[in-house]
């Protein structure tokens, strides 16, 4: 059984930075249960195109409000406490957040660690034995 806290994770090697989200990843490959899941949170007023080419995303909103776009058909949906959306389609998406917006993200393969988006949004698929 594993058990974690956030507050354990917070400024070390699983909490990462980028310019319009921090990711904190509570479980990453090399726990070895075939995803990892980060606590997310998308900051206040930034827009964030994605394009996860290598992975299945599934995001949970938990707290904060904002809009999704899927570029694949233009498609806005709004993102608020409750709100699940999984880019079970590799869909190039836009998130806009209002407020600070909290997200658990499922990533399908895992996450290994460090990932940040790449120029067209995605992550490299990194599988590790
Ligand atoms: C919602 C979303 O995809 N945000 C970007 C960060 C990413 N999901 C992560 O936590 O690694």
């Amino acid at each position: 059984m594993i058990v974690r806290q956030l507050n354990d994770i917070l400024a070390t090697d699983r909490d990462v930075q980028a310019e319009t989200w921090t990711s904190r990843r509570l479980l990453l490959a090399n726990d070895k249960v075939g995803f990892s899941l980060h606590d997310t949170v998308m900051k206040a007023g930034t827009e964030t195109t994605m394009w996860y080419k290598n992975h299945i995303e599934a995001v949970y909103c938990v707290e904060g409000d904002g809009e999704l776009e899927d570029l694949v058909n233009g498609r806005r949906y709004p993102l608020s406490p409750g709100t699940l959306y999984v880019l079970n389609g590799h869909e190039r998406h836009i998130v806009r957040p209002k407020t600070d917006v909290r997200m658990v993200c499922v990533f399908n393969p895992p996450v290994t660690g460090r990932e940040t988006h790449d120029d067209e949004g995605a992550y490299p698929l990194i599988i590790e034995d």
